[in-house]
């Protein structure tokens, strides 16, 4: 059901030039897999500052075969030999704009589309103020993608927020990974980025991983960085805020035993909870 992996999660500097970013995507990427990774993901907004004002300015129609960041995505796929998920990119379809993860398998082939399902409004006083619903309209699906070595939840960043979501894409037993794209600012993710993986993690039996922007000082939007992953028991490796990638294997023996054993998975109570 499972096949062991190594999981590149490349946490990049966003400029403002989408080229530049393309660019360090490419060599990015081609670090991770010279690596030895096999699954190797982006952030969110990897080919675009993450703001309300740039999204419009940055979108691509992801069904153009000419889009420069669809072809830089399932080149570097088909090259490397690896599935990539990619961060995601604001993405323009007819009217609407939305927030998208696309997933290639090492053909190139598009294996998931994932819309960002919840969308970040906030305003905390003297703190972060963003209303992603200015622009960005709401997908209405979970996604899971199928891989050689194990199903894949995708979320991206606020996703990770709904612990119902994590487990909507967790309850399918062949799903061993949660991945989210995200660039939580440094505000939210100093409080909360780490505690939010180790619990969905934990709750839900499962890997979690997130890939972070790098931080980047001179941007409107400050990311946090700090790229994690977290194992089933709630251990965590991660990096510090700067640019990087963080490597690792993912084993699953650790997985079944621990699901075989705690049984939080199977003593849920739907009977009880309410909607
Ligand atoms: N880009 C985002 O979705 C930000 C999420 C975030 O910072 C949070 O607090 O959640």
């Amino acid at each position: 059901m499972y096949k062991d992996f190594k999981l590149g999660l490349c946490q990049m500097l966003v400029t403002m030039s989408k080229e530049e970013n393309l660019a360090k995507a490419i060599e990015i990427v081609g670090k991770a897999a010279s690596s030895g990774c096999n699954i190797i993901v982006l952030p969110e907004c990897f080919n675009s500052p993450y703001g309300t004002n740039y999204f419009a300015e940055y979108a691509e129609d992801i069904s153009d075969s000419e889009s420069p960041t669809l072809k830089t995505l399932k080149s570097l796929s088909i090259q490397y030999s690896i599935y990539l998920i990619g961060g995601s990119i604001p993405e323009k379809n007819e009217n609407k704009i939305f927030n998208t993860s696309v997933i290639f398998n090492p053909n190139g082939e598009i294996i998931g589309i994932h819309r960002k399902v919840h969308l970040y409004d906030m305003d905390i006083p003297g703190g972060i103020r963003c209303f992603e619903s200015d622009v960005i309209s709401p997908g209405n699906q979970a996604t899971i993608v199928n891989t050689e070595y194990c199903k894949i939840g995708i979320g991206i960043c606020y996703d990770i927020n709904f612990p119902e979501y994590s487990w909507t894409l967790s309850k399918d037993d062949t799903v061993g990974i949660l991945i989210f794209p995200g660039c939580f600012n440094i505000d939210s993710g100093s409080k909360y980025w780490e505690l939010l993986m180790k619990v969905r993690a934990f709750d839900n039996s499962i890997f979690v991983a997130g890939c972070s922007q790098a931080r980047n000082n001179d941007a409107s939007y400050v990311s946090w960085g700090h790229s994690i992953v977290v194992d089933p028991l709630g251990q965590h490796e991660n990096i510090d805020e700067k640019e990087g990638i963080l490597i690792k294997d993912i084993r699953f023996d650790e997985l079944v035993r621990w699901r075989n054993n705690i049984l939080f998975r199977k003593h849920k109570r739907f009977d009880v909870y309410r909607q």
